[in-house]
This record gives structure tokens, sequence and C-alpha cells, in this order.
């Protein structure tokens, strides 16, 4: 998959270049994330991205210009059928249905805003839709094109090993994830529940599916009401509910 991320602050990319599963994405050529600087395409002495906002008001708005240049920039980079993707707290909240179906694009262009944000014209002329991380103000969009981009890598097919499977990542299946142990047996006086000692791994399922459901009835019911459920899954909730306390 070929990304091109624009931003003022290219260097910030190399934690999901340098790093972890994005990073060996990268280096195995499952991911190529270049990075376009807008004020690479300034032409004035100060290569000014940004001026005051029109109607007065605090801080600086970024400049069409070198925005726009930058964006057709990188959708060449990305080979043309690129969606570009404006990160912003005005955008749709980016949930796992939708990291899904970015993950089968050809391309991504991903523009990251700093100051009070971006002329609005270039929004409406180049950016094909504005996605948000969540209900909260960032300094900047690179962090949540970051997030973006983590999430996105994880679907592509051979990125993670086969110790590991997108699939059985939490909230791939609509559900919160299970919990997670491992040596020692008892740590400060708490034990692994015996389940995952015993190595039935029918039953080990069986408990992990139950977990990850009664954390979500408990910490994301509305998860619940959005999601078909399984008819064993509608027996271990029924479970779940007969062992609630009163
Ligand atoms: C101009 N800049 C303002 C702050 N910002 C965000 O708060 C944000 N981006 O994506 N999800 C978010 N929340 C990015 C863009």
């Amino acid at each position: 998959m070929r990304v091109a991320a624009i931003s003022i602050f290219p260097e910030m990319f190399r934690a999901i270049t340098d790093y972890g599963v994005s990073g060996r994405a990268v280096s195995e050529g499952h991911l190529v994330l270049d990075c376009i600087n807008p004020r690479t395409f300034t032409h004035d002495r100060h290569r000014t991205v940004d001026d005051r906002p029109y109607g007065g008001g605090p801080g600086m708005v970024m400049k069409a210009e070198p925005v726009e240049a930058a964006i057709d920039e990188a959708v060449e980079r990305v080979g043309g059928e690129a969606k570009v993707i404006c990160l912003s707290p005005q955008g749709r909240v980016l949930d796992q249905a939708m990291v899904e179906s970015l993950a089968a694009e050809p391309g991504l262009v991903l523009l990251s805003g700093r100051y009070e944000g971006i002329d609005e014209r270039v929004l409406e002329s180049r950016v094909d839709e504005e996605i948000s991380i969540g209900d909260y103000v960032l300094s900047g969009g690179e962090l949540a094109a970051m997030v973006l981009v983590d999430a996105v890598v994880r679907q592509i097919p051979g990125v993670l090993g086969h110790s590991q499977s997108a699939v059985e990542d939490s909230f791939a299946d609509g559900l919160l994830d299970c919990p997670h142990y491992t040596r020692p047996e008892e740590h400060r006086g708490s034990r692994v529940p015996e389940v995952l000692l015993g190595g039935d791994h029918e039953r080990i399922r069986r408990w992990r599916l139950k977990q990850s459901l009664q954390r979500t009835l408990i910490r994301r019911p509305e998860l619940l009401r959005e999601r078909e459920l399984t008819a064993e899954e509608q027996r271990l909730l029924a479970e779940i509910e007969n062992e609630r306390p009163d």
C-alpha cells in the first residue's frame, strides 16, 4: 500500500516507519510511506505556510497554495488513484469498519494540518474525506495520521506474522479484547486463571470469548447493540447475565 503524508513536521512519521509492526511493514515492502512538506512548495524567504485568519481571531491558518501543491505531489507519489483524507476534529470518527475500508484503497494521501487549520478552500476542492480519531483537540493532525496508518497497515495481508492475526484483534470482531496473561503463573499473590493453564484449546477459546463478551457488556454495551450475535454468543451472554450479582 502506498501512503503519502503531508505535514510540516515530516520527521514525526519516523515513529511509524522505524518501529514495530508498521516499521516492519515498511522494511518488508508492504507499506510505502512518503512524507511531503508544504514548505517545499513555498517561494518566499521565510518559506511561509501560514497566515492570519480573515475575520480576525486567534492563531494562524495554513495557506491554500503550498498545501495544494503538496497534495498534487502526494497524489503523484501514490500513483494517481489516491483517496485524499484530512485529519480533523470535524471528520467522521475513525472506527474498525473504516479502517478495513481504508485498507482496501490503492493509495492514501493523509493531510495533517497545524495551527487553527487549513484554508477551507483546500478542503472543499481537494479533500475527499475528513476523519477524526476522537472528540478532543490535538496540536496537529500528524499523530492522528499515524494512528490511522498503524491501524490500516495491520489489515494488509502478510503484515502480521502467523502468530498474530488482525481477525482476532480486539474490535476486529466488534468485541473488546479478552484478558491476557504470561509467566509467572503467580504474580504478587494473583494467579493466572486455571483454564489457561490446562491446554484445552476449545475450553480456552470459549472462556476468552465469554470474557470478551462480559467486558464489552460492562464497558461498551453499545457495541453489543450494533452487533449480530452468534447462537454461542447469545448463550454465553445469558450465562453472564445469570452470573451477575443482583
Ligand atoms: C488542525 N488540527 C487541529 C487538531 N486536530 C485534531 O484534533 C484531530 N485530528 O484528527 N482527529 C482529531 N481529534 C488535527 C488538525
